[in-house]
């Protein structure tokens, strides 16, 4: 079985990392300095300067390689899939499993707009999961979203000798949505902290994005019930909690007022990308208030000042 997969970041080796027991992986590379790190030194020193990579992880950066793969991970920022999928063919037996945390185009879920370009199901596959920590072997969970009970089998072998523990859910799109949502609300607690370091007020605004974020998935058509999947609460606790999430980091960033920090075009963008995104696509929905989102959207435009945000979202 080929597993490839894409983007030799911190979540792609990581994954690799995970699978490497049983099975041989590509991880493909857009930069041959990666590529010739991980294939001559056993090393990706961008990403992990401290670890040796097993020698059944080997590093491509030739597009050829993902046209006989049996498996597809995409590690790659969510805004980068479409493209990436422009320059590459699969098989349409190739099991194709979405790790990226964003939307695929202006409007669409990742599966969505790949929909247009490949016949193959998108398998989701998000957890409350640090790369930094899987790469440690410390047990980690994902959710695991697909239609097939095959799929999941599938999914669940690949792991079966490792510390990965998986649930499972049918509602591929909702699992998708959960996954990007989680990361707006994480800035949003993010600033806060940066604020108050108040347990109090934490947990009062993280209240509030709870229940902003059930409304939004039901909005859409989903089960609020999927917020208790490991995709869930899980990532949403783990990602505006903890400070490994870069999320939440730009979060406390903007909140001790550096909000014009150059951010580049690192995957840290993925967050405020979505915050547009989803504000947007919201924007005519009726009866829908979500203040926090909304406000966060503003916030990040400069239209209003962290103390206006602050005092917006605690009323
Ligand atoms: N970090 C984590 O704990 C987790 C991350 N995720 C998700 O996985 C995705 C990747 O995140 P992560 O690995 O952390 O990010 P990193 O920034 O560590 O890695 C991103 C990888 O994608 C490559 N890349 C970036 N832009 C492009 C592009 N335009 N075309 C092709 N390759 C590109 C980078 O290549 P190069 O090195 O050349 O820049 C790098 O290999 C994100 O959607 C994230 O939300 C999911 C779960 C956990
Ligand atoms: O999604 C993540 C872990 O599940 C990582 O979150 P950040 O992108 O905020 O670091």
């Amino acid at each position: 079985m080929k597993i490839v997969i894409a983007g030799a970041g911190i979540f792609g080796t990581a994954i690799a990392n995970a699978i490497k027991k049983e099975h041989n992986i590509v991880l493909y590379s857009r930069s041959m300095s990666i590529v010739e790190d991980i294939n001559n030194n056993r090393r990706n020193t961008k990403y992990f300067p401290n670890k040796i990579l097993s020698k059944k992880i080997s590093a491509s950066n030739d597009l050829h390689t993902f046209e006989d793969a049996d498996i597809l991970f995409l590690c790659v920022p969510s805004y980068s899939i479409l493209s990436l999928f422009s320059t590459i063919k699969i098989s349409k037996n190739c099991l194709v499993i979405n790790g990226a945390k964003g939307y695929g185009n202006e409007k669409e879920l990742i599966p969505e707009a790949l929909s247009h370009i490949i016949p193959n199901e998108i398998i989701s596959f998000k957890g409350p999961s640090f790369a930094t920590e899987m790469m440690y072997e410390l047990p980690t969970s994902f959710t695991v979203g697909t239609q097939s009970p095959e799929n999941f089998k599938t999914v669940q072998n690949l792991f079966r000798k490792g510390l990965i523990f998986l649930d499972h859910s049918e509602d591929i799109l909702g699992i998708e949505l959960v996954s990007i949502i989680k990361n707006i609300y994480a800035i949003v607690i993010g600033i806060v902290d940066a604020t108050y370091n108040s347990a109090n007020v934490r947990f009062l605004i993280f209240t509030k994005a709870m229940k902003e974020i059930k409304m939004i998935i039901e909005h859409f058509g989903h089960s609020s019930d999927i917020l208790f999947n490991y995709a869930g609460v899980g990532d949403f606790g783990l990602t505006s909690l903890n400070d490994l999430s870069r999320n939440r980091t730009l979060g406390l960033l903007i909140g001790k007022g550096f909000l014009n920090a150059e951010l580049g075009n690192s995957v840290i963008l993925e967050g405020v990308r979505s915050v547009e995104k989803l504000t947007s696509i919201l924007a005519f929905a009726e009866n829908l208030k979500t203040p926090l989102l909304t406000n966060l959207n503003e916030l990040l435009q400069s239209k209003i000042s962290n103390k206006e945000f602050l005092k917006l979202i605690l009323n």
